[in-house]
């Protein structure tokens, strides 16, 4: 039986335990790159068996908030040298979050100023954070998004592809897909905002093919040991919405098994949010959406996420619900969370003041045990 402290093989990636650092946004990258504080960030983290970056945009288009790094600059990719050998140098294993916003972005963040692309130009109705022109930043409503064209689909998926090679020429050891929490590929798998009726809408099989054509592209560019995606199949965030995720999310784990994924990252719930969130009028079954993967043939570690304590997280990997499972907030504030939580030692708690934007305050300060 394996326990949450245990090596275990992610793919291609070899980690040291069970324990993954899940993707944080923290609003310190201006101009899309990373700085150097951001090395030490994810070096002080580097215990966690496996680092999962912040969402990371793959094109400007992509950008969403302000201040979040990208992988489409050159100084960018420089910028993640710096992490990925920090973090090798401690002896930790990193993959990148390739992200792409969709409608929830604002125009003052886009290409020329223009709208944000969606499935359908369903307005998010969300909220984003930008940095005004006198340096303030502001929380603002999400801009008007205009439905992507057809032809743009092959450009938007060449856009992933080329993330996912600057990823590795980067240093990382693979990626994962943020398909997740109402941004551009959960926008495209919803059945509330994508109202397309080519090939690419109306049906749940239309509705995850860019999904799936995104993998594909990426496997094939990286291959799926060092490819993993990240779901959110029941979040309100940003008003996602569907009529039956169950039905969406198990024909999705179907066809992702034919991937060979390194993993696959659930957020269980409303992400930050209420694990027993339903949507849909139902309960979601969870262990079902994982037996719909694995019983189609689908092989990658199954990594859990959403609120988990450290018992939770025991009994999940002692029982087999999980392979791994996934803290966020908690690594925040503590940097050797896996040594604390080996040690059932008390946790720093994170200051929320300093989560978005700053410095090194609240971001590189906070304190180990002796
Ligand atoms: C990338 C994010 C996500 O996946 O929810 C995000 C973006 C802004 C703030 C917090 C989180």
């Amino acid at each position: 039986m394996a326990t949450l402290f245990d090596p275990l093989k992610v793919g291609d990636i070899e980690v040291a335990n069970r324990i993954a650092m899940a993707p944080l946004t923290r609003n310190r990258s201006p101009q899309a790159v990373p700085k150097p504080m951001t090395a030490t960030y994810y070096a002080q983290r580097a215990t966690a068996g496996l680092l999962v970056t912040e969402g990371t945009a793959i094109s400007h288009q992509a950008q969403g908030y302000a201040d979040v790094p990208g992988l489409y600059k050159p100084e960018a990719i420089e910028g993640w040298k710096a992490v990925t050998k920090a973090v090798h140098e401690a002896g930790g294993k990193i993959v990148t979050q390739l992200w792409h916003v969709g409608a929830i972005s604002h125009s003052s963040l886009q290409p020329n100023g223009g709208q944000p692309v969606s499935p359908s130009g369903v307005p998010a109705k969300s909220k984003t954070y930008i940095i005004n022109p006198d340096g303030t930043g502001a929380f603002v409503e999400t801009s008007e998004p205009r439905a992507l064209e057809l032809s743009e689909i092959p450009g938007l998926i060449e856009d992933y592809r080329k993330a996912a090679r600057a990823a590795i020429e980067a240093g990382f050891d693979g990626v994962e897909i943020h398909a997740a929490n109402g941004y551009l590929l959960q926008q495209f798998m919803s059945s509330e905002s994508n109202r397309r009726t080519d090939a690419y809408g109306g049906s749940v099989e239309n509705r995850l093919r860019l999904t799936l054509e995104v993998v594909e592209a990426i496997v094939k560019e990286i291959g799926g040991g060092r490819t993993g995606i990240r779901l959110s199949p029941v979040t309100p965030a940003n008003n996602n919405a569907d009529a039956d995720p169950q039905a969406s999310y198990n024909l999705l784990a179907e066809k992702l098994a034919a991937h060979n994924l390194a993993f696959i990252h659930v957020i269980e719930g409303a992400t930050g949010g209420p694990r027993d969130q339903q949507m849909g009028g139902k309960p979601f079954d969870w262990a079902g959406f994982k037996a719909a993967y694995r019983n189609a043939g689908g092989k990658g570690a199954w990594i859990a996420n959403n609120g988990y304590s450290r018992d939770l997280a025991i009994e999940a990997v002692e029982s087999g619900k999980a392979d791994m499972v996934a803290f966020g907030k908690a690594f925040i504030a503590n940097p050797d969370l896996v040594r604390r939580l080996k040690e059932n030692a008390p946790l720093n708690q994170g200051d929320q003041s300093t989560f978005y934007g700053g410095g090194e305050k609240g971001y590189t300060d906070y304190p180990t045990l002796d």
